[in-house]
């Protein structure tokens, strides 16, 4: 089967370091950044947020929790879930679980048909075990009793050591978080078997992490913007946002409106141009809510011929592993995009807003768990219950999104946070989305999909997302025990959900495109729950703090 793509034997060792903010806290106390990738560049962030800040994120996001109606699998009742469940289980899915190192395949593997009974799908009675999605894995899986696993027929890689951390400095504080298990947590086999006392779990220790494929499971054909999709998870998995302007927090100042003198379109990545028409920034801001003095532009010159369309990302096999970028350094610095570095000092733009001060924890006060409860005194803006199911469509499976908002201006904490991401990264939230709080229960799960819309190869007319969405950066506000890793398949990339941690990765090339390299998921949650809160940064704004190309390769 497949092994686990390892970041060239070049990344290891260099792929930790500091990265100074632009605020004269986080020169002192810079970011610790560990780069998983560079090209795409994804990147964790370590302890960025504080505890009482993720306990603040849920607590804002508790009372606006859109809730979905699920099925008992023992009782067959329906009710409203507190927790995302997830759409499906997929070859992808599969694939993740399949991961060597992954704990979620130590757990999961043998017993995946113990989630197919989570699904959020009504099905008849008089069939409980036979779901559409135990359905849809019966000539995988002959229900309702697995046979036993048979041996591996593949040759295993050597295990690889764990990768700790090795930070160029060292710590301020000893590393609070565990390495990685290397081995079967025997006691989840009785703790599930209490979780899920439907199911016939023997509390033996399982045999090996192997799925019980005879082959090699059936892998989707790579991503391909142009192709047509036979395959259910090519697609943008998130429902696209409402017009941006309308999730803007009621209490912020509009954005300015476009100056007159603005042609009505603009590419979003001005890739079509051939210089930058743009006169540069002043050193002074001259307005706070106009950055610079927009003096007409230029006529366009003549479109460029139709861009050849984008090649399929390699499948996934080993000996496909993309070369290291000849471009990597070991400083993170010159990866990420540093305000301290050209093409244009970000002091020189006015910061949207007042520069990120310190949190540290002691300075906010501790919420007791008391907050998964509603709060009685519900914070304001309150926006209006999500809408009732209506019967009309109560056929259909439901949509399994277990998400909120958590706006700028909800909390002067909440305006910290986006401060920060903006110093973690160089790049403005001015255009961003407000924060997505997810929360996923036992056997959660996100099927594989990319963040961006793709705008450039959709050529959507209107563009009400303030071009497409540029970077994501992801905050993982507990610990999950055991599985809800966020897994990059086509880079083999897995990120532990660990308490205070972000995941941030770009998911639009310099040129404009999207980036399907950076399809990604989440492992279904096998112990325990999983909040993490997402903010997709968008392009406007960034022309001067993350510049397009015109170079298809870039
Ligand atoms: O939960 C995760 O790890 C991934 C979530 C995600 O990809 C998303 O919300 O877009
Ligand atoms: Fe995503």
């Amino acid at each position: 089967m497949s092994s686990l793509r390892q970041p060239p034997e070049a990344y290891i060792g260099m792929k930790c370091g500091f990265v100074h903010g632009n605020s004269g806290y986080h020169r002192l106390m810079p970011f610790k950044a560990e780069l998983k990738w560079a090209d795409p560049i994804v990147v964790v962030y370590h302890e960025v947020m504080t505890e009482a800040e993720t306990e603040l994120m849920k607590r804002i996001s508790l009372p606006r929790l859109e809730t979905t109606q699920v099925h008992s699998f023992t009782t067959h009742e329906a009710k409203k879930s507190i927790a995302r469940i997830g759409k499906t289980i997929d070859y992808f899915a599969i694939f993740f679980l399949s991961l060597p190192r992954s704990p979620s395949l130590l757990v999961l593997s043998p017993r995946l048909h113990s989630t197919l009974v989570l699904s959020s799908h009504p099905y008849p009675p008089s069939l409980p075990t036979i779901s559409p999605i135990s359905l849809k894995f019966s000539h995988l899986f002959p229900l309702p009793h697995l046979p036993p696993l048979p041996p591996h027929p593949f040759s295993l890689p050597p295990p690889l050591p764990p990768i700790s951390p090795t930070f160029s400095h060292p710590l301020p504080s000893p590393n609070p978080y565990p390495p990685p298990p290397t081995s079967l947590p025997h006691y989840l086999t009785p703790y599930l078997t209490q979780i899920l006392p439907s199911l016939s779990l023997s509390p033996s220790p399982l045999p090996h992490p192997y799925l019980p494929f005879p082959h090699p499971p059936i892998l989707p054909p790579p991503f391909h913007p142009n192709s047509p999709i036979s395959f259910p998870l090519p697609h943008l998995t998130h429902p696209p946002s409402p017009p941006y302007p309308s999730l803007r927090p009621p209490i912020l100042s509009p954005l300015p409106p476009p100056p007159p003198n603005l042609p009505p379109t603009i590419s979003p990545t001005f890739s079509h141009l051939t210089s930058n028409p743009f006169p540069p920034p002043p050193s002074h801001p001259t307005s706070p809510s106009l950055p610079h003095p927009i003096s007409p532009l230029p006529p366009l010159p003549p479109s460029p011929p139709t861009p050849t369309p984008t090649p399929s990302p390699p499948p996934l096999t080993p000996h496909l592993l993309p070369p290291p970028p000849s471009s990597l350094t070991p400083n993170l610095t010159k990866i990420l995009p540093s305000p301290t570095q050209p093409p244009t000092p970000l002091s020189h733009l006015p910061s949207p807003n007042p520069p990120s001060s310190p949190t540290p924890p002691p300075s906010l006060t501790p919420i007791s768990p008391k907050f998964l409860h509603p709060s009685p005194t519900p914070l304001t803006p309150h926006p209006p219950p999500p809408p009732p199911i209506s019967p009309k469509f109560s056929h259909l499976p439901p949509l399994n999104n277990h998400q909120s908002v958590v706006r700028r201006g909800d909390d002067t904490n909440v305006d910290k946070i986006f401060a920060r991401i903006e110093d973690m990264t160089g790049l403005t939230t001015e255009t961003a989305e407000d924060l997505h709080v997810l929360n996923y229960g036992i056997g959660g799960h996100y099927d594989a999909h990319v963040d961006f819309f793709d705008l450039q190869s959709k050529s959507i007319d209107k563009d009400p997302h303030q071009g497409d969405r540029l970077a994501t950066m992801l905050f993982y506000l507990n610990d999950v025990e055991a599985g809800g890793s966020t897994v990059f398949p086509t880079l083999g990339v897995e990120v532990p959900a660990r308490k205070g941690s972000a995941l941030f990765w770009f998911n639009i090339k310099r040129n404009g495109e999207g980036d399907y390299r950076t399809v990604h998921a989440s492992c279904p949650v096998l112990l325990g729950e999983k909040w993490i809160a997402n903010l997709w940064l968008h392009e406007w704004g960034q022309e001067f703090r993350w510049p397009c190309t015109k170079n298809p390769e870039d």
